[in-house]
């Protein structure tokens, strides 16, 4: 399957309903290896079905692995310790929950065996690993650069006779891939391990004793700096195992469920799957947003956010050490631009390691959208970004897919945000725009469509004026591109300089004035010419496709009514309201002719008639954006109808919707 290059997203107003969450990866990786490494078969529900656990299923498929899907529940037979084939060359895509762990197993059982992922992948460090493996007799070579993937693993003598020391202060999947593979190793002996350096991520080698406790093996440790597994130790599969839903991945609703209330409008956001008895470390997440002031509710199964807490109009700022959320804490970068105060991360060294260097790839997007970032070696610094300085960008998300859910977030705000190659998500949550497009509410919009003179601006206008939405008049941009072109003698064929006209088009519309650059253009642009040339250039593709985000970005908080011919079809073929508008053309010319006379511009009404017909034929039957209802705008035909009684059916048909 293809993904597309970009997505863009709508700006929004709100968030709320409920998700159910995927699998945890963290879980989903060690159950399934620990299973393949016990005796007896595992039934486990609820696995994540992502790129990082089809790398580690794939794998052990490899090395002869029995896997089968059960309806919903995936079932491991076990290999009671002994992979079935002593040779295999291993995909690890960019998955550190497959390599660490299936390095230190391999390298403990002896065969031959190739290990590579990505490009990056190459490049994330397993040197570490590699170091206290060998110090125990361990054969593991590098395929390229020392340090890192990819490694050749070869059959070597294992000497174990002295505490196996691993650093802790890169990555704690290093010692947690030596906890889920040494007791492979372990059944004359303890096995002692020692953690050199302060150990980071701890929650997750928490996680590891968990689960190694539900598969038969009971890790002891004094602190966190030294481990024993027991002589005798062996998998045993505990039959059956649940696994939680992501806690990580939790982290973009449970913040949506706060930042979609800052514009009064959002309600709660549910996540379930996981709850306070969660074996990941990323739920504290909700309690780092508890004390930055978000209300947040933990039930059974589930944890919800609704907003803020009475009487705060903001998150917090200050000083969060993200030393055990280091997967969540990228979410609290973004969360930080809509704060009362600077935020700052700490103990976050490890995202230089990560799917790209997290540091370096937050701190460049941030900026693209305006905010003021301080970044250092392991911290990073955003500021609060205030609406006025907004800009909108197109976010590039170096092959992470937390880059590319975390910035989601940032529809919240006043700017047009497009995430760059968004099917990275797919490395732990393919669905992940699916499901955040569920619970989002993007600013409404109401399309006013229909033919010249049927009634559509000064309908949408006073639609505007009466829900307090900003207005958008689609044919000012048209027109306004018009009058430029022909002050700066450009032919109205001239399709490349005119769309490079459009796309820098100076304008600026407040209330009923028309600015272009510093003149008020609003009668310059309404004269019968301009409209003529209006309408010849607006039925080139490269004009209308130039246009096509600056009228994009009027869609802010509260709503946008936006009135054209091409608004419910083509520009906002998402809003909540599509109006097409008709009326007869008799009817239609005899209110143009009545406008034309009272601007004491001389006309007969059946030269207007004339001129209306031969504009509708050209709307209706030109091969871009023809004129034409979308299919679910509702059709209101008003030549019998005044003004008022128009918009009055409008807002019926709205509060239906509202
Ligand atoms: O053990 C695990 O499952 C993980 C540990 C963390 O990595 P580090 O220990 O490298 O920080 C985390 O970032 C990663 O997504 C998953
Ligand atoms: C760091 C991550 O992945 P990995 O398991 O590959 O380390 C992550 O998912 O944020």
């Amino acid at each position: 399957m293809t993904s597309p290059d970009f997505l863009d997203l709508p700006p929004l107003i709100g968030a709320g309903g409920t998700v159910r969450l995927p699998g945890s990866k963290s879980i989903s990786n060690r159950v399934l290896l620990l299973a393949a490494l016990s005796s007896g078969s595992t039934q486990v529900t609820g696995l994540l079905d992502s790129d990082d656990t089809r790398v580690m299923l794939a794998a052990l498929h490899a090395l002869g692995v029995k896997v089968e899907q059960q309806g919903a529940a995936t079932l491991v037979h076990g290999c009671g310790g002994r992979f079935p084939a002593r040779e295999a060359k291993l995909f690890m895509g960019n998955a550190g929950t497959a390599i660490r762990p299936l390095t230190a197993a391999l390298a403990l059982l002896g065969g031959s065996y190739a290990l590579a992922g990505v490009p990056r992948m190459h490049e994330r460090p397993i040197g570490d690993l590699v170091d206290a493996l060998r110090s125990i007799g361990c054969d593991i070579g590098y395929g390229g650069q020392p340090g890192f993937p990819p490694l050749n693993i070869g059959v070597g003598t294992l000497r174990i006779d002295a505490p196996i020391r691993v650093r802790g202060d890169v990555s704690s999947q290093f010692l947690s891939a030596l906890l889920l593979a040494l007791p492979l190793a372990a059944a004359a002996r303890d096995i002692v391990i020692e953690v050199a350096g302060t150990l980071i991520s701890r929650p997750y080698v928490e996680m590891t004793c968990k689960l190694l406790a539900r598969f038969g093996v009971h890790i002891e440790h004094q602190g966190w700096q030294r481990f024993i597994i027991p002589a005798g130790s062996r998998f045993v599969s505990p039959g059956r195992i649940a696994v939680e839903g992501d806690a990580s991945s939790a982290s973009y609703f449970l913040a949506a469920g706060v930042l979609g209330t800052l514009h009064g409008q959002g309600q709660a956001v549910r996540v379930e799957g996981v709850d306070a008895n969660s074996i990941q470390g990323d739920v504290q997440f909700a309690r780092v947003l508890e004390q930055l002031g978000a209300r947040v509710e933990w039930g059974e199964g589930f944890i919800a956010t609704h907003g803020l807490r009475e009487g705060r109009q903001r998150l917090a700022g200050g000083t969060i050490d993200c030393v055990a959320i280091p997967d969540a804490a990228m979410t609290l970068a973004i969360t930080a631009l809509f704060a009362e105060a600077p935020t700052t991360l700490t103990g976050i060294g490890s995202w230089r390691v990560k799917e790209t260097d997290r540091i370096a790839a937050m701190a460049a997007e941030l900026t693209k959208l305006g905010a003021q970032v301080e970044a250092g070696s392991d911290w990073l610094r955003v500021h609060p970004l205030p609406a006025e300085h907004w800009r909108s960008a197109a976010i590039a998300t170096y092959d992470d897919h937390r880059m590319a859910m975390c910035f989601s977030l940032a529809s919240f705000g006043p700017a047009d945000i497009r995430i760059l190659e968004p099917g990275c998500v797919s490395k732990t949550f393919p669905s992940y725009f699916q499901a955040f497009a569920a619970v989002a509410r993007p600013v409404p919009v109401i399309a006013i469509d229909g033919p010249t003179a049927s009634g559509k601006g000064t309908v949408a206008a006073h639609l505007a004026q009466a829900l307090g939405f900003h207005y958008l008049d689609s044919g000012v941009m048209y027109r306004a591109t018009a009058l430029l072109a022909q002050r700066q003698g450009i032919a109205l064929d001239d399709e490349a300089a005119l769309a490079a006209l459009a796309r820098h088009l100076p304008i600026r519309c407040e209330g009923g004035t028309v600015w272009l650059g510093p003149e008020n253009a609003s009668d310059a642009i309404r004269t019968e010419a301009v409209g003529q040339a209006a309408s010849t250039l607006s039925a080139l593709p490269a004009v209308r496709r130039a246009l096509l985000d600056l009228q994009r970005s009027l869609r802010r908080a509260p709503g946008l009514v936006a009135d054209g011919r091409d608004m419910g079809t083509v520009v906002f073929p998402d809003a909540r309201l599509k109006v097409f508008l008709t009326a007869d053309a008799q009817a239609r010319a005899e209110r143009r002719h009545k406008q034309l006379i009272s601007k004491g511009i001389s006309t007969t009404l059946t030269q207007v008639l004339h001129e209306l017909e031969q504009r509708d034929a050209r709307d209706t039957q030109r091969s871009v954006a023809a004129l034409k209802p979308a299919q679910d705008a509702l059709p209101l035909n008003t030549s019998a109808l005044d003004v008022d009684q128009t918009v009055h059916q409008v807002l019926q048909w709205w509060r239906q919707r509202s």
